[in-house]
């Protein structure tokens, strides 16, 4: 479904981001992607929709090159991929409602859009999404009312309303705390299944992404470093990703949180 050949980037400062990358994500898949910083996730996850200009390779998106694309026809590719934000990237003065609606105006003309005027089909689809992820009765709400876990919801809800076949997420946990990381995670892994959806989740937290995927990916230097089921991220190869620490209490860690809460 998704399918990197080459994919190369290097910013004008001469930072080598990303150094021929070939990856295949099929349809439905999740997949997290790990590795230090820098190491070039947020600017893969970029280019792949193009807010970041490849310097080489090829984005395939069902066999359209995204890279070589039109500014016309990449904004009708736009639409097929959904986008999360670790900052949620919402409209504070907004409702929750009018937030989640925005998913929609690559769809709707440009007056519907301006006046925010949205077909009755978009806005039922919308209450659906709302109360699938629990916040049916905050609609009204404006945005700047909620809390980061609820935010992320909406954020959630705003890429799904755009009836995309990947959706990209960036960090979508960085700003929650632990409990509420792992809601948004199972959440996302939730979603994507009912719907057949494929994701690339960029996220630091490596014992977050061996709890909810199937796949991990993992980055260093811009080059893909592991590539497997989580339980191949052994200490060994965690220390090829990132360098030293101390993987084992890491991991034990964040079980033990969950023995907690499991408990409570
Ligand atoms: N706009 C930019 N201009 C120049 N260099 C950049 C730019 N954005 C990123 N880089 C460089 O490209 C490399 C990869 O950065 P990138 O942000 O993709 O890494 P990352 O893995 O997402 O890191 P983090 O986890 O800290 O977000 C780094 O060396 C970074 O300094």
């Amino acid at each position: 479904m998704l399918r990197l050949e080459g994919l190369t980037k290097t910013y004008k400062t001469g930072d080598q981001a990303l150094t021929d990358i070939d990856l295949e994500v099929p349809k439905g898949q999740v997949l997290a992607l790990i590795g230090p910083s820098g190491a070039g996730k947020s600017t893969m996850i970029r280019c792949i929709n193009r807010l970041v200009e490849p310097t080489a390779g090829k984005v395939l998106l069902d066999g359209v090159d995204i890279a070589h694309l039109s500014a016309g026809a990449l904004r009708r590719a736009r639409r097929e991929m959904g986008m999360i934000f670790q900052e949620y990237a919402l409209v504070e003065r907004l409702t929750v409602m009018e937030n989640v609606l925005s998913g929609r105006l690559g769809y709707v003309g440009f007056w519907r859009s301006f006046t925010r005027r949205y077909p009755q089909a978009d806005v039922d689809e919308a209450f659906r999404l709302l109360d699938r992820v629990g916040l049916l009765h905050m609609a009204d709400k404006r945005a700047d009312e909620l809390s980061g876990g609820q935010r992320q919801r909406v954020g959630i809800c705003r890429a799904l309303i755009q009836n995309p076949k990947l959706l990209l997420v960036d960090e979508p946990t960085a700003s929650l705390d632990p409990k509420t990381s792992r809601q948004i995670m199972r959440l996302i892994c939730e979603l994507c299944a009912e719907r057949g959806l494929a994701a690339i989740i960029n996220i630091h937290d490596v014992a977050l992404a061996q709890m909810f995927v199937a796949r991990v990916v993992g980055l260093r230097f811009g080059e893909i470093a592991f590539d497997g089921a989580p339980d191949g991220l052994t200490p060994d190869v965690l220390t090829q990703i990132y360098g030293e620490e101390d993987w084992e209490a890491t991991i034990e860690k964040v079980e033990d949180e969950d023995d907690i809460e499991a408990a409570e």
